[in-house]
């Protein structure tokens, strides 16, 4: 049991996969996995381990914005011996040709997150994908015949911002969307030494002010969930 997470050891599979919210994670266990067992129930934060094609895996809700996924990635990690973090996310497009229900593959991600200066003590990390995994990723769209956007993307302390006209800001260096969790992500999993990788699907626009449904989210989620469960 760690502090957050009321597993026992060994009930979380090396390779897990981050939604923010814990009723994703729900769906997706099952949905997608073979036998899955509720490992995780403390603040309402669902964590499953089942099988995908025989392999185990695991799925765990990380809430929303960057101390809360890193609160869970450190247990994971470091108390539950977590090899490979695959982040399933929704995003906020910042570019025009970046439409929803799009999916991103996060290459890298720029920041305005706390979380990410304070260890730097104002030089500048840059969180980047695992290699292996982000081309494995490119590699699973393909052959499944799903279009996929790759790049930099921006990881916000803020998902209110009091200018509409902030993203901008980050649109002219080809940022392509928003989200909360992707740079603490990455720089954790290079602290540790662990492969991560965020996939997100585009939930709504910035630049065109177009949503989706929750409906239209679960169903283009599902393909979102489908490369990340050929890279396990
Ligand atoms: O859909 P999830 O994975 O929660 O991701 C995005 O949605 C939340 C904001 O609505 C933030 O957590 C953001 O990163
Ligand atoms: O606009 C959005 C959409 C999803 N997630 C965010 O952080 N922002």
């Amino acid at each position: 049991m760690s502090i957050h997470i009321e597993a026992k050891k060994g009930e979380i599979a090396p390779t897990v996969l981050l939604p923010g919210d814990p009723m994703r994670a729900k769906w997706i266990a099952e949905t997608f996995f073979d036998n899955p067992v509720l490992y995780n129930d403390v603040r309402g934060m669902f964590g499953y381990t089942g099988t995908y094609k025989g392999k185990p895996v695991s799925v765990q809700g990380t809430g929303m914005g960057a101390p809360s996924i890193s609160i869970y990635i450190h247990e994971l990690i470091n108390e539950y011996d977590v090899q490979k973090l695959i982040r399933v996310g929704s995003a906020g497009s910042y570019q025009k040709d970046v439409n929803i229900r799009d999916i991103v593959i996060a290459m890298s991600s720029s920041s305005n997150s706390s979380m990410n200066e304070l260890p730097f003590t104002g030089e500048t990390f840059a969180p980047t994908a695992n290699a292996e995994l982000f081309l494995a990723a490119i590699n699973a769209a393909k052959e499944k015949n799903i279009p996929v956007k790759a790049g930099n993307i921006l990881t916000s302390d803020v998902f209110y911002q009091e200018d509409p006209e902030y993203y901008k800001k980050w649109a002219k260096y080809g940022v392509l969307c928003v989200e909360m969790e992707t740079a603490s992500l990455y720089t954790l999993a290079a602290r540790f030494n662990v492969k991560a990788l965020s996939l997100l699907t585009i939930s709504d626009s910035l630049v065109t002010h177009e949503t989706t449904t929750s409906d239209e989210r679960a169903e283009t989620f599902k393909e979102m969930i489908e490369i990340a469960l050929a890279i396990i």
